[in-house]
């Protein structure tokens, strides 16, 4: 069924069977960073793969041009990227069919003009058409926080406008499983199963014979000095794979400090260091294959760092206002059952506690990060949880 311009939609007061494709309405404004996008963009191509039809609503879709080129031009089956302007542009909302499930992303609020182009204009209160509700999602930030489980799948009364007196739902993604789970592709283990690291990193340019790697995508981490200096007095040669942007900018300024550079070892030119250009989502899984050692940042990148299944380091997105990452960062280790070595990394590295580094200890954090995985892939995902979820509130 073809429900994008030109197709022909279900009559209204026809309730879509469940095992029939969706078409979903989903709401993105860009706050900073690329997490926002991102998991929205891997949402949006996952439903796609599962035969949904979506309709992915930003308002900065810069970042798309590189995380996943052909976006932009539809060239991803099933996902339409569309401008989340201020307003919307009334002749687009009209030219668009009725959706059966708005989601709208981290707490943004759908377009108030958006919900008004969906009321029914013969209504006496100008209300909302309850004849065809669609299920409005409100799709929630990660956390291992215990709370998660206690509001995951709450009720929460729209009381103004449009759409008063309909419900919206709360979605919280999670680790546990009385949350709405992770996002993780059908493809995902077999893609990693069949992925060629040294395939990948000839065609990235690199050679790295001999050498043992790590990739670095992280914010401005207190601690990034004394990790370099730990990581070229190793043993063995380290290359760091640094991301373009926020990470690629902190270690130039690191070495290029002239106070850093005369504390740096005598072995410092065992830390080589490859700057990667701006990678898609998928090169970006590729990476986290490849290394032995992943720092990640903010929320997305965390998640594929522990489909990855290598040790992690985490530079959670910081909230300097409450310091309220601090009892995120903890909930996370707990749930990760991580050793006192990791957790003290942690804690340094995301500048929580002072102090030096503690060495690497990457059998011991590996294990951890495996165990957690193999507990993960146990638990239904987010896409087939929300399916399901949105069936039921439909
Ligand atoms: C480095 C890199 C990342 N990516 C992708 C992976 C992820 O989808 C995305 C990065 O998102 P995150 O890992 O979540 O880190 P982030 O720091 O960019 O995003 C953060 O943004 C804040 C606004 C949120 O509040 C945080 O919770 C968090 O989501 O970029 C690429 O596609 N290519 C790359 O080269």
């Amino acid at each position: 069924m073809l429900r994008f311009s030109g197709g022909v939609r279900l009559g209204h007061n026809r309730r879509v069977p469940d095992s029939e494709p969706l078409l979903w309405d989903i709401f993105c404004r860009v706050i900073d960073n690329h997490g926002d996008i991102g998991v929205c963009w891997r949402l949006s191509c996952d439903l796609a793969a599962r035969g949904q039809q979506v309709r992915l609503w930003v308002d900065d879709a810069s970042a798309l041009r590189w995380m996943a080129p052909g976006a932009l031009h539809g060239e991803t089956s099933g996902v339409r990227v569309l401008p989340w302007t201020q307003p919307i542009a009334p002749a687009l909302l009209a030219a668009l069919p009725a959706s059966d499930v708005w989601v709208e992303a981290f707490g943004c609020e759908i377009a108030p003009e958006f919900i008004a182009s969906r009321a029914c204009s013969s209504s006496a209160r100008g209300s909302f058409d309850l004849k065809i509700p669609p299920a409005w999602i409100n799709l929630e930030y990660l956390s291992a926080e215990p709370w998660v489980e206690r509001m995951h799948a709450l009720p929460s009364p729209v009381l103004h406008g449009p759409a008063a007196g309909r419900t919206k739902w709360f979605f919280y993604p999670g680790f546990a499983p009385r949350t709405g789970g992770l996002l993780r592709e059908q493809d995902l283990c077999a893609r990693q199963q069949a992925f060629d690291g040294a395939a990948w990193l000839q065609a990235q340019g690199i050679d790295a014979d001999g050498e043992r790697l790590a990739s670095l995508f992280c914010y401005e981490p207190p601690a990034l000095g004394a990790l370099l200096r730990q990581l070229g007095a190793r043993e063995t040669p380290t290359r760091l794979l640094v991301t373009a942007g926020r990470a690629a900018h902190a270690v130039t300024r690191c070495i290029e400090d002239e106070k850093f550079l005369p504390r740096l070892p005598d072995k410092r030119e065992k830390l080589s260091i490859s700057y990667l250009p701006p990678l898609t989502q998928r090169g970006y899984d590729e990476l986290l294959w490849t290394c032995e050692l992943n720092f990640v940042r903010g929320e997305d990148s965390l998640v594929r760092a522990l489909w990855a299944g290598a040790p992690l380091v985490w530079h959670i997105y910081p909230q300097p206002e409450d310091d309220a990452h601090h009892a995120k960062l903890e909930a996370f280790l707990q749930w990760l059952d991580a050793p006192a070595s990791l957790r003290r990394f942690h804690r340094v590295w995301n500048g929580i506690e002072l102090g030096p580094l503690p060495p690497l200890e990457l059998t011991e954090w590996g294990a951890a990060v495996q165990a957690a995985r193999q507990r993960l892939l146990s638990q239904p995902e987010l896409s087939t949880q929300l399916l399901s979820f949105v069936a039921q509130k439909r």
